[in-house]
């Protein structure tokens, strides 16, 4: 592993009311030590208010699964990356294979969204990842930093910190099915490479994740390669105890 911090980032999708999600978030804030990953939980927005008054003055940071291309205004049902803010959160999810999926996100809305986040202050965690038939086809090393470029269209990071880069094979989602360690390296150090050629030396401690079926059992290997910094989880974030074991399994 290198020497960036990794990034263990919980995306419960749309589980947990904000009862739960306060009543989770509080024990999290009692139990984690905060052991060599930074922990953020990507909860529901309207779970946001309560996550944040559990998790203050606790190591563990929170953020939204979603924000708005726009800063203000009629959007209706949409909220902006100010309000997000206001409630104190750092990070953002952009450009979910789900949103792109059920939302029809196209990799210029992504773009506009990662750019509303920068200009804001607010992290975008840009998701990319190709589909099994592109795979199979030998084709997503190519599919993944096309669709890189696209959303990441009119960016420009001097900061690191401000980005964050998950590679989230779809194939690999909810379904049990993992990338190897080497097949998230592969696609890890070549975003890298892209992200060096359009952002240049920053490029080296920009934090890429992987996504897709992570767990207690493989967290340590699959982010034990050189430039894989951490991991976007989604079924395995849903329980305290394999929360910790992940935490517990980055730690270096
Ligand atoms: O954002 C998280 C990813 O969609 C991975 O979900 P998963 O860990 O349930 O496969």
């Amino acid at each position: 592993m290198s020497d960036v911090t990794p990034l263990l980032a919980l995306n419960w999708k749309m589980n947990k009311t904000p009862s739960e999600a306060r009543a989770w978030a509080t024990e999290l804030a009692g139990t984690f030590t905060g052991q060599g990953a930074e922990l953020a939980v990507m909860a529901p927005a309207i779970d946001l208010p309560g996550v944040a008054e559990a998790l203050r003055g606790s190591r563990v940071a929170y953020g939204a699964q979603d924000v708005s291309a726009h800063a203000s205004g009629a959007y209706t049902g949409e909220i902006s990356a100010a309000m997000l803010l206001d409630v104190g959160a750092s990070y953002a999810i952009v450009g979910h294979s789900e949103r792109r999926a059920y939302h029809a996100e196209t990799d210029e809305k992504v773009a506009a969204k990662t750019r509303a986040a920068l200009q804001a202050g607010l992290v975008p965690i840009v998701c990319v990842g190709e589909e099994l038939p592109v795979r199979e086809a030998g084709e997503h090393v190519a599919f993944t930093l096309n669709s890189l470029r696209g959303s990441l269209e009119g960016v420009d990071v001097r900061d690191a910190r401000a980005l964050v880069i998950a590679y989230e094979p779809v194939w690999a989602i909810g379904t049990g099915k993992t990338a190897t360690a080497d097949d998230a390296e592969e696609m890890a150090s070549a975003i890298r490479g892209e992200l060096r050629r359009s952002l240049g030396d920053v490029a080296d401690r920009v934090r890429v994740l992987y996504g897709g079926s992570v767990k207690p059992a493989n967290i340590a290997e699959i982010c034990g390669k050189a430039n894989v910094n951490g991991a976007l989880v989604g079924g395995a974030s849903l329980e305290l105890d394999s929360v910790l074991g992940m935490a517990g399994a980055l730690n270096v």
